[in-house]
């Protein structure tokens, strides 16, 4: 990936291509002008730098109204990345240089920690993790050969098991349909948001799967959901996803559904696949009852920031199959 900041990664990019360096080193951001052309900022900073904004740390400038003083800013502060395309016009912002030369060393210590951070250094002090959810778009810019292929692994592995349940070589067992028709996503917060979103953003209006979402414990929602799927139950992929494994209302969705399967005369075991940590309350109860999958979730990736790992790439590739294999297709070659 080129100097580039961590949001402006594009699937279609060639950025994809494999690289080690930092996704956003220190010297790609300039806090000082790009050009010495005379600034207006200049001219105005020394009244300012007194002013009681400029001592509450505020950015102080008046904005600038003379259209050559306008002209010089604009020329003065416009940034360009060619590479990727972007242009930022910060010249309308009423910023001083005394206040950039003041936030250059804050600035510089921001950077420093996200190369660190890049590099795997232990973010999350409180559980002792590293935070690392980009490295999931990326995985050569993990920080081990173990991690890297780990991420890839995993992806390979979510394509081929979506690719079989869209393709109905994997099949549940007692589906008129004969193949599987409808997706239930079992999870909360963190875990519900990513399947969420791409279910909003990304599903075409006949997806190979529709999906329903169980994502809290109310009883009459869940019953809900249950009661809408009908027969369809016996051709519904139930995907429960927790990242610790043991969260109380998933659970409780699951025991629900569980026990609808059961009431319908199906193997649930046939039809559920697990998304959780390894060694979890979850993983176990999926290993332990022989479930379709498991599908890990990394401890070093947050619920939230969850979407591009198996709690969205799974429920993506069920609904927008052609999309996740460009990416599978992408990442994995
Ligand atoms: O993925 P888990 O372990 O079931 O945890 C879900 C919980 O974690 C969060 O995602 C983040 O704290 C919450 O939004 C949610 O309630």
């Amino acid at each position: 990936m080129a100097s580039s900041t961590i949001s402006s990664f594009s699937p279609t990019s060639s950025f994809l291509k494999p690289r080690r360096a930092p996704l956003f080193p220190a010297q790609s951001l300039h806090l000082s002008r790009p050009r010495s052309i005379h600034s207006i900022a200049g001219d105005v900073s020394a009244d300012l730098s007194t002013s009681a904004a400029a001592a509450a740390g505020r950015i102080a400038k008046p904005v600038e109204k003379d259209p050559i003083g306008l002209w010089h800013r604009y020329v003065d502060w416009l940034y360009q990345h060619k590479d990727l395309g972007l242009y930022l016009d910060v010249s309308r912002v009423g910023f001083t240089e005394e206040f950039l030369e003041r936030m250059e060393p804050r600035l510089q210590s921001a950077l420093a920690a996200m190369e660190d951070l890049e590099k795997g250094a232990i973010a999350n002090p409180d559980e002792g993790r590293m935070v690392g959810h980009y490295w999931l778009r990326n995985p050569k810019l993990a920080p081990s050969s173990f991690l890297t292929v780990q991420i890839e692994q995993t992806l390979d592995a979510v394509c081929k098991f979506a690719d079989e349940i869209v393709g109905a070589k994997i099949k549940p067992p007692s589906s008129p349909a004969g193949r599987f028709t409808q997706m239930l996503s079992v999870g909360i917060g963190g875990s519900a948001l990513g399947p969420q979103f791409v279910a909003e953003a990304l599903a075409p209006d006949n997806p190979p799967l529709k999906v329903r979402f169980i994502d809290n414990t109310d009883p009459a929602g869940i019953d809900h959901q249950i009661a809408q799927l009908g027969t369809e139950l016996a051709s519904t992929l139930v995907i429960v996803i927790s990242k610790s494994g043991g969260t109380p209302e998933t659970r409780n969705g699951l025991l629900e559904v569980q026990k609808a399967f059961r009431e319908a005369g199906l193997d649930f075991s046939k039809q559920g696949v697990a998304i959780t940590q390894e060694n979890s309350l979850l993983d176990n109860t999926a290993r332990i009852e022989g479930w379709l999958a498991r599908f890990p979730m990394f401890d070093w990736v947050g619920g939230r920031t969850s979407v591009m790992s198996a709690v969205g790439l799974l429920p993506a590739a069920l609904q927008a199959w052609e999309l996740t294999l460009e990416r599978c297709l992408l990442v994995l070659h």
